[in-house]
């Protein structure tokens, strides 16, 4: 238990339920989930994703005590995602990451009975419909996530200048200023999706997230991962699991944009 929830045997996923968010085990649209690509069912009527990021936007790095996460200037227009399922403009707000403390586990969504190494997602808010991303997190349509599969593998150029900032910031609550950063590097050259309805994957678990999980995954290297696993927490408690595991799926249906 303890005041604060987190990815440890007192206060990870299984806790949250009894620290304040019974939404975790009674809600409808709960994420992350397993996808069975057998099952998830051919949309014609599903748009290609449209990103439009201005690197310029992008203004720091921290390690937020669960993630490591690149933060962007979201008050106008400048990075925003269209297309897809979703109607109207999205504004990406931040990107964060979800890994294991080795390579067999450490994603969020599962496909197929597979777990990758790691998860990176690119958080983005409904600014047509909605006046603050305080806002947005409590409507059903609020939040659209991309999320990205990452896989052990050659060492990827895209996240070396993540891997470099991470040396300062090892402690809970360090930050360093990020600029000039593309999100658009860290994806996959095929951007085919599957998309259903669900849940923010930590506390406070609001189900208002349009999710875009992409087929392709991307490479992170040995030397990269193994940096990201250095992170901490907190003192002497290395940052590493910080994932939800599947919830259960309860009748959703899970589509895709290409056959
Ligand atoms: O995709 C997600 N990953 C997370 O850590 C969740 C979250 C929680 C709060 C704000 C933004 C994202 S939702
Ligand atoms: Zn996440």
């Amino acid at each position: 238990s303890g005041c604060s929830w987190g990815y440890g045997p007192k206060n990870g996923p299984d806790h949250w339920h009894e620290m304040g968010f019974p939404i975790a085990k009674e809600g409808a649209r709960q994420s992350p989930i397993e996808i069975k690509s057998q099952e998830a069912k051919y949309d014609c009527n599903l748009k290609p994703l449209n990103l439009s990021y201005d690197p310029a936007s992008s203004k720091s790095i921290s390690n937020t005590g669960v993630s490591i996460q690149v933060d962007f200037d979201d008050c106008s227009d400048r990075s925003v995602l269209t297309g897809g399922p979703l109607c109207g403009k999205y504004r990406l707000r931040q990107f964060h990451f979800h890994w294991g403390a080795c390579d067999g586990h450490g994603s969020e969504h599962v496909i197929d009975g597979k777990n990758f190494a790691g998860e990176l997602h690119l958080v983005h808010w409904n600014a047509e419909k909605y006046s603050c991303f305080g806002d947005a997190v409590k409507a059903p349509d609020g939040l659209a996530v991309i999320a990205v599969f990452l896989k052990v593998c050659d060492s990827n150029p895209a996240l070396q200048k993540i891997v470099c900032s991470l040396e300062c910031l090892k402690s809970k609550d360090s930050k360093s200023e990020f600029k000039d950063f593309s999100p658009c590097s860290l994806l996959p050259s095929c951007l085919q999706y599957y998309t259903y309805l669900g849940s923010l994957t930590t506390p406070p678990l609001c189900e208002s997230v349009i999710w875009l999980v992409l087929k392709e995954p991307v490479t992170i290297g040995a030397d990269q991962i193994a940096k990201f696993r250095c992170l901490e927490f907190g003192p002497n408690d290395p940052m590493v699991n910080n994932y939800r595991p599947p919830q259960p799926s309860k009748c959703r249906e899970i589509r895709k944009n290409f056959e």
